[in-house]
């Protein structure tokens, strides 16, 4: 090639496999090839649902120009792609065929944009196309706004305890809002639950490349398609690309609490409440075991039931919790009688606070007993135990373990020296060190959130008509000051 040829498309976007290591890993982290096996292929079964086969670089809709993999599911594959029309990046979710999940996904959406009062941690699509196959029939493609990755537990280690905990928070908030407007999710999952990513928008494809990684693909193997299409690794967003915002999305599975029918499916098992498993009708607080489970994988790092015993994570549950409900003997395929043996009593090598002493060895006595607080109030068999989503964010315990990460989080943001003879009192200046300015909107969000919510910290002890007075670095605008005044007095309180 010379220096003025255009490389050919299939090379500017992202990279085949060029060796069997490669396409090893092609294989193992992209959808199954053989999801694409048409109907008329003999080896295709009945219940056969089919992906729609598409390639990097294709335009889909006159609109979307596919730049990379995001993901996939059991129904769809996912990809990011650039809105032409209005130059930013989007997702775009390609249902399988048939999609009787799409139109209860869709359904859900609407209700959702009408009814629910605070979306703005939800990830819902924006627009809607069909793609067309060559026999005619047509499949369903949504629009999202891009996010970031999903819950990736591994990795958790890594991320600062108050991003997570504001993670924790932000999803308990979602969920209240949902539960508020008659809607269940129905499918709390890591999986589910993503971080937000800054923004792209505005840089060219090789510029996206360069930070996100340059797609690794493959042309589907084995199948003889009516289009071109490609397998893709999905794109592995650099940490420092994330945001400290965080999104619920995938509605597959949820219902309205007053629709007639219920979605077939659960969560993964590790994920679902021990009454749905036991054929118990759907509920607001099947969604707070799985809120639960995912709070546990944000504060400890791992699921709090084991599925290491004989009998899987349910064993693991009674370990930890005590027996089942005697009542739901027999309803659990090949359930195992000693799980409802009112006699037995947990393990104290497996209970909560073990599990919380074990992988969180670091916290204070205090500090774990907020977590087994609401962990129990929550890991509770029956479902009209359980707190609400709205109890839950009210709860003492959770306030005060969401206090200690505002702590965190403040002095991640805020170095202040308090100057003056202050003694019980509140300083006479505080001297603003450092403050990130990209840090107001995310401090003001969790400063509006304490005073509208009233103190979960001792109340600032100010003097009446005693003003702090505010020394910063740099410029701020005036409500700034007053929230860093604000903030200061917190600090001193808290130190
Ligand atoms: N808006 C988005 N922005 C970025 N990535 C996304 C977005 N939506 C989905 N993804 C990625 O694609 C993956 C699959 O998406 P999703 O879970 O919605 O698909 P699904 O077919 O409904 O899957 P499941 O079978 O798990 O229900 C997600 O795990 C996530 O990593």
């Amino acid at each position: 090639m010379t220096d003025t040829e255009t490389p050919p498309l299939a090379t500017i976007f992202g990279e085949f496999v060029k060796n069997e290591d490669e396409e090893y890993d092609v294989e193992e982290l992209a959808e199954p090839w053989h999801r694409y096996r048409i109907k008329e292929d003999p080896k295709t079964t009945d219940d056969q649902y089919v992906l729609y086969p598409i390639r990097l670089g294709e335009v889909l809709n006159e609109r979307y120009l596919v730049e990379h993999k995001l993901g996939f599911g059991g129904g769809s594959t996912v990809w990011m792609a650039l809105d032409l029309r209005d130059n930013k990046n989007v997702a775009l979710k390609v249902m399988m065929s048939p999609g009787e999940w799409c139109e209860n996904e869709i359904r859900i959406q609407d209700e959702i944009i009408k009814n629910v009062q605070d979306t703005s941690h939800l990830v819902i699509y924006t627009a809607a196309f069909f793609l067309l196959r060559n026999n005619g029939s047509q499949q369903r493609v949504l629009v999202y706004p891009l996010t970031g990755p999903c819950i990736d537990p591994p990795t958790l280690e890594k991320i600062p305890m108050a991003t997570r905990m504001s993670a924790a928070r932000q999803l308990l908030e979602s969920i209240a809002s949902l539960h508020q407007a008659g809607i269940i999710h129905r499918d709390l999952n890591e999986r589910n639950c993503m971080w937000g990513m800054t923004s792209l928008n505005g840089l060219i494809t090789s510029a996206k490349y360069e930070a996100l990684g340059r797609p690794l693909k493959q042309t589907i193997p084995f199948v003889d398609l009516w289009k071109q299409g490609e397998l893709v690794c999905p794109v592995k967003v650099p940490r420092d690309l994330c945001t400290e915002e965080f999104y619920l999305g995938d509605f597959g599975l949820s219902k309205k609490i007053t629709d007639p029918t219920t979605q077939h499916g659960h969560p993964p098992i590790q994920y679902c409440s021990p009454d749905r498993l036991h054929k118990q009708g759907p509920s607001f607080a099947c969604d707070m075991w799985s809120y639960m489970i995912v709070f546990s994988m944000l504060y400890l790092t791992f699921t709090p039931f084991s599925s290491g015993h004989t009998g899987g994570i349910i064993t693991g549950m009674v370990e930890c919790l005590g027996p089942l409900p005697e009542q739901w003997k027999g309803l659990y395929p090949k359930g195992i009688d000693s799980w409802y043996d009112q006699s037995r009593a947990s393990n104290p090598k497996h209970d909560l606070a073990s599990r919380i002493a074990r992988f969180r060895p670091d916290i204070d006595p205090v500090e774990r007993q907020h977590v087994q607080s609401i962990m129990s109030k929550v890991f509770t068999y029956s479902p009209e135990k359980r707190p609400s989503a709205t109890e839950l964010l009210r709860d003492p315990s959770f306030r005060a373990i969401m206090g200690s990460d505002t702590r965190q989080l403040l002095s991640m943001f805020l170095e202040v020296s308090l100057v003056g003879e202050y003694g019980n009192n509140p300083p006479l200046a505080i001297q603003v060190n450092k403050w990130l300015p990209n840090a107001t909107l995310l401090v003001l969000r969790s400063m509006q959130k304490f005073l509208h919510e009233g103190p979960c910290l001792p109340m600032i002890r100010r003097p009446p008509g005693h003003k702090v007075r505010v020394q910063t670095l740099g410029q701020v605008t005036n409500k700034q000051q007053h929230t860093l005044g604000i903030l200061a007095q917190l600090l001193w309180e808290l130190k």
